[in-house]
């Protein structure tokens, strides 16, 4: 058992030019959690995912994985769903299952597999004859079937029909690698709250509460959705 925290932002400041990003933000992400980093466009949420994903470095502070910094070694154990498409249009589903199977050894075809009959997805369909919701289905599912220790899902399921929404996500992360911890990132709270262990909100760079959902709506007697937009004022 590792004694360190799955994922620890120690004081992390990004500078983008003259731009701050974020501030002196601290987070502390356990196993088995499912977090939900919400805030507004712009306030730094795929600044953060990039920088637990090594894909940047922070200006000041440091970020660590099970205690080490962002490195080939740390990206194993991390299983990302950028906000851009990567996949080849004209791949069929099941030759994009092959193509992360070749590519990541953790890939767990079954789960894959067993995930797109949940999803009414069948594998011989192009990538290109999908609606945009299906196609971001599949990147979902792709991502979700690595034995990840942490899911980073950036703005998933936006073009999903919000009736099927929390379905998806359901339904995905509950056929997670057991104990792994999913990071979301979104505006749209209202569609993904009931998933969330945890809430993170954060605004123009500063991260201003971390706290269990349950605890946060027993303390305000209301969604996360409306402690959002009412504490907070972005809307
Ligand atoms: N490469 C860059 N150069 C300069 N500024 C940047 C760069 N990337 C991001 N920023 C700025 O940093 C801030 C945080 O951006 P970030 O992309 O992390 O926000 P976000 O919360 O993910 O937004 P959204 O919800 O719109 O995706 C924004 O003000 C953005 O304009």
């Amino acid at each position: 058992m590792n004694q360190y925290p799955l994922v620890y932002l120690d004081h992390v400041q990004k500078v983008y030019g003259k731009h701050i990003a974020l501030y002196d933000v601290s987070v502390n992400i356990q196993p088995g959690r499912i977090i939900g980093l919400l805030g507004p466009n712009g306030s730094g949420k795929t600044t953060i995912i990039k920088l637990v994903n090594g894909l940047l470095q922070p200006t000041s502070g440091n970020v660590y994985i099970h205690g080490e910094v962002p490195s080939a070694r740390t990206k194993q154990v991390v299983s990302y769903l950028p906000d851009t498409t990567y996949l080849d249009e004209n791949m069929k589903i099941s030759e994009t299952l092959r193509f992360f199977q070749d590519f990541y050894k953790d890939f767990n075809v079954q789960r894959a597999y067993q995930l797109l009959n949940d999803l009414q997805l069948h594998p011989e369909q192009k990538l290109k004859q999908l609606s945009k919701g299906n196609k971001e289905k599949v990147q979902l599912i792709l991502v979700m079937s690595r034995e990840a220790d942490l899911y980073i899902l950036d703005e998933p399921i936006g073009g999903v029909d919000p009736a099927a929404r929390d379905y998806i996500l359901r339904t995905i992360i509950q056929n997670r690698r057991p104990n792994s911890s999913v990071l979301i990132s979104t505006h749209l709270i209202a569609d993904v709250e009931q998933v969330l262990d945890e809430a993170l909100f954060i605004n123009q760079g500063r991260i201003l509460l971390h706290e269990n959902t349950t605890v946060l709506r027993n303390q305000y007697g209301k969604s996360i959705d409306e402690i959002f937009r009412e504490q907070f004022r972005m809307y």
